[in-house]
């Protein structure tokens, strides 16, 4: 089985929801016209970081994002990892993805694990407490987010259900861009999975963030490196490697979870 993945790597403009949402349903639909089955979004692509304006411009329930995603999904029969975006639930703030199959039915949510400091985002965020599971294009597969990946525990307790394919929405800085690049082989070579991993690209008041938004395969190849600039590039993952790498090497059935602490 082969699927055609589809990686949004945007520019993002900060604190302004409205133009973030019409760049992404460029991307969407441009993704539908290249005969993509899923996209793939970034981190945050509503507001960006701009954490301190959250109050007024937090998706207020994720209402707007999801009718957003769903009309999309329906409408180009495409398969949607909504990356996150910013939204309010109660009195808090959360870092949450929306995934949606194509006929536009919700199929996960996704709060932000690990929340990253460096960011601020401890100040201003409330953190998520569940994993996320889902089969989209009839693949099983778990999404998490951008500083998620440093936490190959994390991975690993969602991994450990079973996903083929592990997506990774973000928005990393080009000055750490080195180690996304090795960790995000690593989770694919330890989980034996695909990686999918979307970063944006362009500036805020703090970073510089240049792309490099990545399809790894389970042997932790490169298969796609979507570069520097912005645009919607394209892979193609092709499943049946998957039995080929988990049968000699069987990780999973040989963990010893009684010995890890
Ligand atoms: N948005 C994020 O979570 C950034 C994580 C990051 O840059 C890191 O180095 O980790």
């Amino acid at each position: 089985m082969k699927r055609k993945v589809a990686l949004a790597q945007m520019d993002i403009q900060l604190g302004l929801p409205e133009a973030n949402y019409q760049k992404t349903a460029r991307a969407i639909k441009a993704a539908a016209d290249h005969h993509a089955d899923i996209i793939v979004l970034p981190e945050m692509w509503n507001t960006g970081y701009a954490l301190n304006k959250l109050k007024d411009i937090a998706d207020n329930n994720g209402q707007k994002t999801q009718q957003f995603l769903s009309k999309l999904a329906l409408e180009n029969k495409i398969n949607i990892v909504g990356g996150s975006v910013a939204i309010r639930r109660g009195t808090s703030f959360y870092n949450t993805s929306y995934i949606y199959d194509q006929t536009g039915q919700l199929i996960g949510t996704y709060d932000k694990v690990h929340l990253f400091g460096l960011m601020d985002e401890n100040q201003y965020l409330k953190a998520g407490v569940k994993e996320s599971h889902f089969a989209l294009a009839g693949i099983p597969s778990a999404s998490f987010i951008c500083y998620d990946l440093r936490f190959p525990e994390w991975v690993r307790t969602t991994a450990r259900h079973g996903a083929d394919i592990l997506y990774f929405p973000a928005e990393w800085p080009s000055s750490r861009i080195k180690q996304w690049k090795i960790m995000l082989q690593s989770r694919a070579i330890e989980n034996q999975a695909f990686v999918v991993a979307v970063n944006r690209v362009g500036t805020d008041l703090d970073n510089d963030f240049n792309g490099h938004s990545l399809v790894i395969d389970p042997l932790g190849n490169i298969i796609s490196d979507a570069g520097e600039e912005e645009r919607v590039s394209y892979a193609e993952v092709d499943l049946e490697k998957l039995a080929e790498v988990r049968g000699p090497i069987p990780v999973f059935k040989d963990r010893r979870p009684e010995l890890y602490h």
